[in-house]
């Protein structure tokens, strides 16, 4: 993967978190170009990162063996169709981080690309923590989807899925999760601060209680959830209180019912654009 010239058309949240992730992993900066519509954000990861940049979406075209389209999807048509077609040869390879593009209506945006990846990543990607879930067209090489697939473990953890329905069941499990999981720890904070802890204090707690569970969860791989949840709570006891206060609030239904919204959305999102 390592010498692969790797471009980025946008530079926002998404971008910026797997570019960030890349060259801490130690990826060439050098090897890197990202394009955005305005400058700000191009200069600030060309002086933290050394990133080369362009306002120039051709330039990153001519430049790269991999191009990361990472516009917002209600863009994403009028951005590949003011590409210069005449700079897609084989070689390249095209992976679009957008939420509800299909690969099929890709193929329609920028009929010259013929050889496509979709990718799901999330935003934890900035610190090396990230979940991305791919596919490809059936016409790119096993060396290329090693390759789109080594780009993003640089930043996580990686799952090649097959069909690619598959795809929105990525965005509703992890590309939108850390939002659900930062609403959580907000709705916990604020209620900490309710019971008198400064601001400060309230985030110290919540975090670190998730920051602990999450690695719990990490580090025991054979014990289910469940079992790790019934070893902090007590018969009788305080946490059994608070569990039963989210189920009667049907917390498991609710959360089935957001991914649920998730998916629907995305699929919306694949007629709208
Ligand atoms: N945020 C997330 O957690 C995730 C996002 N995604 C996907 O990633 C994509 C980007 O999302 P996100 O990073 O959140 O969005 P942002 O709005 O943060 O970034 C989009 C960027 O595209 C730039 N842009 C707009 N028009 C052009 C253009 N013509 N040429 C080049 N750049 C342009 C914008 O520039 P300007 O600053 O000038 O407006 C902006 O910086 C979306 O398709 C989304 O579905 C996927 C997984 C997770
Ligand atoms: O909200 C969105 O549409 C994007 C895709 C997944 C996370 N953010």
């Amino acid at each position: 993967m390592q010498g692969k010239k790797v471009g980025f058309i946008g530079a926002g949240n998404m971008a910026r978190s797997i570019i960030s992730g890349l060259v801490e992993s130690g990826y060439s900066a050098a090897d890197i170009v990202v394009s955005n519509r305005s400058i700000d954000k191009l200069m600030a990861l060309q002086e933290e990162l050394g990133v080369n940049i362009t306002t120039d979406n051709d330039a990153v075209l001519a430049f790269s063996d991999i191009i990361v389209l990472a516009v917002k999807p209600q863009i994403m048509a009028d951005v590949l169709a003011q590409l210069d077609d005449t700079l897609v040869d084989d070689s390249k390879v095209f992976m679009s981080i957008a939420a509800g593009i299909k690969l099929a209506r890709l193929g329609t945006m920028l009929p010259a690309a013929k050889r496509w990846v979709r990718a799901m990543p999330n935003t934890p990607s900035s610190v090396g923590k990230g979940m991305t879930g791919l596919i490809a067209t059936d016409n790119v090489s096993a060396e290329d989807q090693n390759a789109c697939g080594e780009l993003m473990a640089a930043v996580g953890e990686i799952l090649w899925v097959r069909e690619e329905t598959k795809i929105d069941g990525v965005i509703a499990a992890a590309g939108s999760a850390p939002a659900y999981f930062f609403l959580f720890l907000e709705a916990m904070q604020s209620e900490a601060e309710n019971m008198g802890f400064s601001h400060e204090d309230a985030r110290l707690l919540v975090q670190q209680a998730m920051l602990g569970a999450a690695h719990m969860v990490v580090a025991n791989p054979d014990t289910e959830l469940s079992t790790l949840r019934e070893n902090v709570t007590s018969k009788g006891g305080t946490t059994a209180q608070a569990l039963a206060t989210f189920t009667a609030g049907e917390l498991p239904a609710l959360v089935s019912k957001a991914m649920q919204a998730a998916v629907q959305r995305a699929e919306q999102m694949s007629n709208e654009f």
